[in-house]
């Protein structure tokens, strides 16, 4: 696997070595050794996955305080554009935000360390989106910033009145008012 840090420290993309043959393909999607040489220790409890049509937007959430979790995300089904914005007051890149596009194609990994937002939008049909965690869900904790907050300014290519949000994430309030990380 090669894995490149991006603009924002400590966040990692992550592309694996495939392997394809007449039968299909097979590549190693985590390794905990390699992991921890190139970013750092990591302890994931835990597997989410959800499926989601085009246009629906998850995000931008977070878990608050004590509550935060590091993910490792990943496309096996269908193409979205993933978002991991910088909520930590102290930080250099507080406000800023990595996009990437992760599917099924490129098979490309996105590792977003605790005390970000993280959101994406499903541009394919269809996408089945799967991540590890390294902490327990929390669902008083859960927090979330809106997706379209001027702020953070994150370039969408969608027509907003075509996005499909869950309730929770309408009423998401601005970054500038929401409970963020010191
Ligand atoms: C996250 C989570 C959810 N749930 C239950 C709670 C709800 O009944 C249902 C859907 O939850 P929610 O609407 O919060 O799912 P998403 O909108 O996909 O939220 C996730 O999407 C963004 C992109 C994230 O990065 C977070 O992992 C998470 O906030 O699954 C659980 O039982 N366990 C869990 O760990």
């Amino acid at each position: 696997m090669e894995y490149k840090e991006t603009e924002i420290k400590g966040v990692w993309i992550i592309e694996p070595n495939v392997f394809d043959d007449s039968r299909g393909y097979f590549f190693e999607a985590w390794k905990a050794g390699e992991f921890e040489e190139h970013v750092g220790p990591i302890h994931f409890i835990q597997d989410n996955e959800s499926k989601s049509s085009y246009g629906v937007l998850r995000g931008l959430h977070y878990p608050k305080g004590e509550f935060s979790q590091a993910k490792l995300v990943r496309v096996i089904k269908g193409r979205v554009l993933d978002v991991a914005v910088d909520i930590r007051k102290s930080s250099p890149t507080f406000r800023k935000h990595v996009m990437v596009e992760l599917s099924e194609d490129n098979k490309r990994q996105l590792f977003i360390p605790r005390g970000f937002a993280h959101g994406f939008l499903v541009l394919s049909d269809e996408a089945i989106f799967t991540y590890k965690v390294d902490n327990v869900y929390a669902p008083q904790h859960e927090a979330g910033i809106c997706w379209n907050d001027p702020d953070i300014d994150i370039h969408w290519p969608i027509d907003s009145k075509n996005v499909v949000t869950s309730e929770k994430d309408l009423k998401a309030p601005q970054l500038c008012d929401a409970d963020v990380f010191e």
